[in-house]
């Protein structure tokens, strides 16, 4: 069935759905906010021919209805500003009345100022690790070691996250910027928030200070661009600290900002750029070209800029639209689907409705 053939197209359809036959991949607007391939939602679609097994006449009986909820995994170097990040969030979202918790994954974190809901160390910490005798890891690999014991230990987690009523995560992670670029064990955590309904962004912090040469800008876009293909969810890269940078300096990172590739051409003079210039030159051209990363500056003591921020991550995993969806939906149906006499999911369909130019989220639909 394609989506334009018959009335299931202007069908409103829940991101309620589990499997896979169809992919619709929702393009946010804003540059910054990258999907290197679609993740959700995942809508089954029914062959109406043959949808009369899957068709539950019962439909109030068996309504089950999966909750969505929604996490950021914040993530970037050791330094960048994750916990105050976390931190920052907290605060503000504490003042608008909106509840977020947070889950420390930092296995070596010492310190934190806010109230966590889930504390990796509760489970295993990094000294628990380096002190072990039949272990004999270091700090690096005590880290990794941490984080396949969180893998191993999910039901930890689920438990954590399930003592709160509200929805909306944020997961303090650790700083090895390896877990997120080429160790599969992050990938392993998405998958599980994944079939857990989670909706997970990764927002990715740089520190502002590395932004001030060209060089390191895109050795830090490049990072950025890793874990971003590593991880496949919707990612938002913030640069942080732009609160202690002078109006010269915001001026200069906002350049890297808008991807002012002549920017390495002022930076000619520099030997090791002379030498690789041509190399440098070709990487910068794929990220003007094709957009592929894009950066926010992120002040944390401009409560516009952290809503802003909040605002593009929210509409990154969809957070909010279904609440909209919430409004007295008229004949609903609920089909469920089944594989080998079992549910394996459903789907809720409501009958076509008039939507008004506001109730675009911003998003742009590809049907691929
Ligand atoms: N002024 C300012 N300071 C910041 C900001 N973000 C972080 N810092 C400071 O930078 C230092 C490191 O910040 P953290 O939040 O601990 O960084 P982190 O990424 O969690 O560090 P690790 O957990 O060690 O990887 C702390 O001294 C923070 O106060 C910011 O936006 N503005």
């Amino acid at each position: 069935m394609s989506l334009d053939d018959t009335s299931f197209t202007s069908l409103f359809l829940t991101p309620f759905i589990l499997d896979t036959a169809y992919d619709i991949t929702l393009l946010h607007c804003h540059p910054a906010v990258l999907f290197p391939r679609p993740t959700f939602p995942k809508l089954l679609f029914a062959e109406p021919s043959s949808s009369s097994s899957f068709l539950n006449p019962n439909l109030e009986q068996n309504l089950w209805i999966i909750k969505m909820r929604y996490a950021q995994l914040i993530m970037g170097p050791a330094g960048s500003g994750k916990s105050s990040y976390c931190s920052t969030i907290v605060n503000h979202c504490k003042a608008i009345g909106r509840n977020v918790y947070v889950i420390n994954l930092d296995p070596a974190a010492e310190y934190f100022e806010y109230d966590v809901i889930g504390d990796i160390r509760e489970l295993i910490s990094l000294d628990d690790v380096t002190e072990d005798e039949d272990l004999l890891l270091g700090p690096n690999g005590g880290l990794v070691y941490c984080l396949q014991h969180l893998i191993e230990n999910l039901d930890w987690l689920d438990e954590k996250l399930g003592c709160v009523e509200d929805d909306y995560f944020l997961f303090d992670c650790p700083g090895q910027i390896e877990l997120y670029t080429h160790l599969p064990v992050m990938k392993s955590l998405i998958k599980q928030l994944d079939n857990w309904n989670i909706r997970t962004c990764g927002v990715f912090l740089l520190d502002a200070h590395y932004m001030n040469e060209a060089t390191k800008f895109f050795s830090g876009a490049l990072v950025a661009l890793s874990a971003m293909i590593t991880l496949e969810i919707p990612h938002v890269n913030l640069v942080t600290k732009m609160d202690l940078l002078n109006e010269h300096d915001r001026n200069a990172v906002q350049r890297f900002l808008d991807m002012d590739t002549d920017l390495l051409r002022e930076e000619e003079d520099e030997p090791w750029l002379r030498k690789h210039l041509k190399l440098t030159k070709a990487i910068s051209t794929l990220f003007e070209d094709y957009s592929y990363v894009s950066f926010l500056a992120f002040d944390r003591t401009d409560e516009d800029c952290i809503g802003e921020t909040l605002m593009i991550i929210d509409n990154s995993i969809q957070y909010g639209e279904d609440l909209e969806h919430k409004e007295p939906m008229v004949n609903i149906q609920n089909i469920h689907f089944c594989h080998n006499g079992e549910t394996q999911g459903f789907l809720l369909l409501q009958e076509p409705v008039e939507r008004e130019a506001s109730d675009d989220y911003g998003m742009a639909d590809e049907v691929s």
